[in-house]
């Protein structure tokens, strides 16, 4: 006789930014195609946006057991919410809404209607994890992690208490920015200390950036799980560090396409569409690539957060368009600090990119990466961003900007061979050669391991890959975790 199995049901809680938001909605659809319950707890802002930009209704209507619920952050309608006011978002989400959140389990209105079983666990942002699991501790309820950074950001976090013990941070001077940082385990021989996460770039060992991402990560261990975004083959040797402090790490990803390879299988359609939108999305550039030749064009796009200076702004433009190479630019509204005078943008940028270039505001950035007129992409180095040029197989020119992306842009090119990192330069003269070297001359040294790395990913969310391997071994364990509390 078949055993009895009650209905799973998850609650996923992102932070509420693109890139955070738009994985753990990979995460959720690929569980709730795996038939467990699951419940998005969006900010009412994130919410918002993301019903504004992306047809919800839609994306989510192969999963009959998904539902969003929403919750304030506790800050201003008119609060800008963006990377300079990080501890501000953060420090509200610790305070108002953790009581929010313990409000909303204690009367049962993260359940949603009596058919929905209770929760089997809460899937949190480990970035969030710290209120998170001391309230999931409170109803008995488990706690996984998830995070949206790569393996090897993480473990450098997780190894900064140990890199301080050493006096390896902070240095002494720019001099020392070359310096190699040896108490990261697997890092040893190429991690320089302008590679460190910005936040571990610090004079002050008591900056609270620095102090949350430290201490959010170094409590992994009390979670069940650990879901990363990565695949073995990538970060393999980092994973068997992590392996020996955490006892469950469930490598799924690239998210994006795993989300779209199962969804395929499910509904046995090539079209399967899987972006999750916080912006408008101007699909214009695509019928512009259609019209450029085979691997002609360079994707430039910082993400979701990253700001530049006007000067930074004219160095990028200039580089570009002197490079005489075709190019696809994302400028968000937000990109550039302080509006340019339209008289102040030379004549021969206006004109190159009226000849050579578009610009959006927002791309379909992962059919923009898989179209066959790209052939590089100007990147931020942002984590999600990184694994869509892996997947697409395209290579990159890293100008990482905070956090995770320092770190991301050194393995990209030092250790994945995978494209060329521009770190701390903005210089149109850099730009220009490191965009006709990666277009160009060096195009054919990067094409040998892009292919490769892009078949690896490939495979290993496909029907007997480790990642595909491993989200059936979590379902199974949300499974057993809700026979133990029937
Ligand atoms: O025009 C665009 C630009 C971006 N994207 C998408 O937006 C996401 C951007 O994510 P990511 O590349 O990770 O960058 P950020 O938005 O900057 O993400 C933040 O969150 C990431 C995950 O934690 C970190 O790795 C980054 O450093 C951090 O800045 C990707 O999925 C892109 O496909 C679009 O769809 N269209």
């Amino acid at each position: 006789m078949e055993q009895y199995c009650p209905p799973a049901h998850v609650l996923i809680f992102p932070f509420p930014a693109q890139g955070h938001v738009n994985s753990m909605l990979k995460l959720a659809e690929l569980l709730g195609l795996a038939g467990i319950h699951v419940t998005f707890l969006n900010t009412d802002f994130i919410h918002e946006r993301l019903v504004r930009y992306t047809d919800i209704e839609t994306r989510f209507s192969c999963c009959p057991g998904f539902q969003f619920k929403t919750i304030s952050d506790g800050l201003s309608a008119d609060h800008p919410r963006s990377l300079i006011k990080f501890i501000e978002v953060y420090d509200s989400l610790n305070s108002k809404t953790k009581l929010l959140l313990r409000e909303m389990l204690a009367s049962n209105q993260l359940i949603g209607s009596n058919t929905r079983p209770s929760l089997t666990c809460i899937i949190v942002d480990g970035l969030i994890g710290g209120f998170t699991s001391d309230i999931a501790n409170e109803f008995r309820i488990p706690i996984i992690y998830f995070r949206s950074i790569s393996a090897s950001c993480f473990w450098a976090y997780f190894s900064v208490p140990k890199i301080i013990e050493a006096g390896e941070i902070p240095i002494r001077g720019n001099e020392d920015m070359d310096r190699l940082i040896t108490t990261v385990p697997s890092m040893e021989s190429f991690l320089r200390y302008r590679d460190l996460p910005s936040f571990c770039q610090v004079n002050d060992l008591n900056h609270c950036n620095l102090h949350i991402f430290v201490t959010e990560t170094q409590q992994s261990p009390r979670a069940h799980a650990l879901i990363l975004n990565t695949f073995e083959d990538l970060e393999g040797p980092v994973l068997s560090h992590i392996r020996t402090h955490c006892s469950k790490v469930y490598t799924i990803g690239p998210l994006h396409t795993h989300l779209k390879f199962r969804l395929e299988a499910k509904t046995s359609s090539s079209q399967s569409q899987s972006s999750n939108n916080l912006y408008e999305v101007d699909k214009s550039c695509m019928t512009w690539l259609d019209a450029q030749p085979l691997k002609s064009v360079i994707y430039v796009s910082f993400g979701s957060i990253t700001t530049i200076t006007k000067d930074e702004h004219m160095e990028f433009w200039f580089g570009l368009v002197n490079s005489k190479q075709r190019f696809l630019w994302v400028v968000r509204s937000d990109l550039v600090v302080g509006e340019h005078n339209r008289n102040e943008v030379p004549e021969e940028l206006l004109k190159g990119t009226k000849e050579r270039g578009y610009i959006v505001s927002w791309a379909p950035q992962e059919e923009v990466l898989a179209h066959h007129a790209i052939g590089g992409f100007l990147t931020h180095s942002g984590w999600n961003s990184t694994l869509e040029s892996i997947v697409a197989g395209v290579p990159m020119i890293c100008w990482p900007f905070i956090g995770d992306q320092q770190l991301n842009s050194r393995f990209v090119s030092e250790i994945w061979k995978l494209g060329l990192d521009m770190k701390d330069a903005c210089d149109r003269f850099i730009v220009e050669k490191m965009v006709n070297d990666l277009m160009g001359r060096r195009r054919e040294l990067f094409m040998k391991s892009t292919n490769e790395m892009a078949w690896l990913a490939r495979k290993s969310v496909s029907e007997g890959g480790s990642s595909y391997y491993n989200l059936d071994r979590l379902v199974k364990d949300i499974r057993l975790m809700s026979m133990e509390a029937d």
